[in-house]
Parts: structure tokens; C-alpha cells; sequence
């Protein structure tokens, strides 16, 4: 099973995954548009149509992360499809805005359970 953490340039050394963690600096405005750019290829992807998709906000610890709220706009993400455990119908594909930091040990658990309930 495998988990890959979404990096430029991931095209190179992305295949047969079960699992995509798009993270995100949540305290760098500048580069969300590119961010936003990156991720809508990825979910539009053909080969990734299936793959649960988890959206990491990181640092948050920083005095200017935004929101989870602003986050999910800046990278235009319309609805997703719900934090905890869930029952999804078939074929819709499980993705996810979790908030984080990764040097401050906090949001990172209920993140990757969320994601290991689809794998
Ligand atoms: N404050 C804070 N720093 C973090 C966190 N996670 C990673 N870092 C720090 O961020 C630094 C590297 O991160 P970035 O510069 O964002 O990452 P990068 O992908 O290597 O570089 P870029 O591609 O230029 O963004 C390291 O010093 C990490 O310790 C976090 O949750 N909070």
C-alpha cells in the first residue's frame, strides 16, 4: 500500500497509489494559487480519479496561517466529503481539508485515520 506525499514534481513519480497527501503552507498566501493550480491537476487527473485525496493545511502554529476556511477557498475546493468515519456511495472519491503542523505535533493523527479508512 502506498501513500504519496504530493511534491513538485510529482508527475515524475506518481503510479499505482492508494493515497495522496496534498500539503499545504497554510501561512504562504503568495503561493496558493499556484497550490490551487497544482491540486485541481491532480484531482483532474484521470489516473487519480479514485485515490482519496487528503488536503494538509500546514503550519498553523504560524501567525500567518489562515483559516481552514480561507484555505478551502483560496485552493477552490468546493464541498468535500466529510471529516471522522464515513460511508461514501461508490465511486465517489473521498477528499478532505485537515489543518495541521507538522513541527507542532498537532492535527496530524485525525488526518492520516481519516485517510487510512479509505486504503
Ligand atoms: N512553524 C512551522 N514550521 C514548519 C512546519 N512544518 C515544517 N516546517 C518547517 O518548514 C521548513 C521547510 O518548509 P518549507 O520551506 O515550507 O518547505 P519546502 O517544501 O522544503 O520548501 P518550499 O518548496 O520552498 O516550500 C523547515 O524548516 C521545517 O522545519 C510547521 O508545522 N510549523
Amino acid at each position: 500500500m502506498d501513500v504519496w506525499l504530493v511534491h513538485h514534481p510529482w508527475r515524475c513519480y506518481v503510479k499505482n497509489i492508494d493515497g495522496i497527501v496534498f500539503l499545504v503552507d497554510s501561512s504562504d498566501i503568495e503561493r496558493f494559487p499556484k497550490a490551487r493550480c497544482e491540486l485541481h491537476t491532480v484531482l483532474s487527473s484521470e489516473e487519480f480519479a479514485k485515490v482519496p485525496v487528503l488536503v494538509l493545511g500546514n503550519k498553523i502554529d504560524c501567525p500567518a496561517a489562515v483559516s481552514e476556511e480561507y484555505l478551502r477557498y483560496a485552493l477552490g475546493l468546493g464541498a468535500t466529503t466529510g471529516k471522522g468515519l464515513m460511508t461514501l456511495n461508490v465511486g465517489v472519491r473521498p477528499i478532505e481539508v485537515f489543518m495541521c503542523s507538522v513541527t507542532g505535533r498537532c492535527g496530524m493523527g485525525e488526518a492520516l485515520r481519516w485517510l487510512a479508512q479509505y486504503m
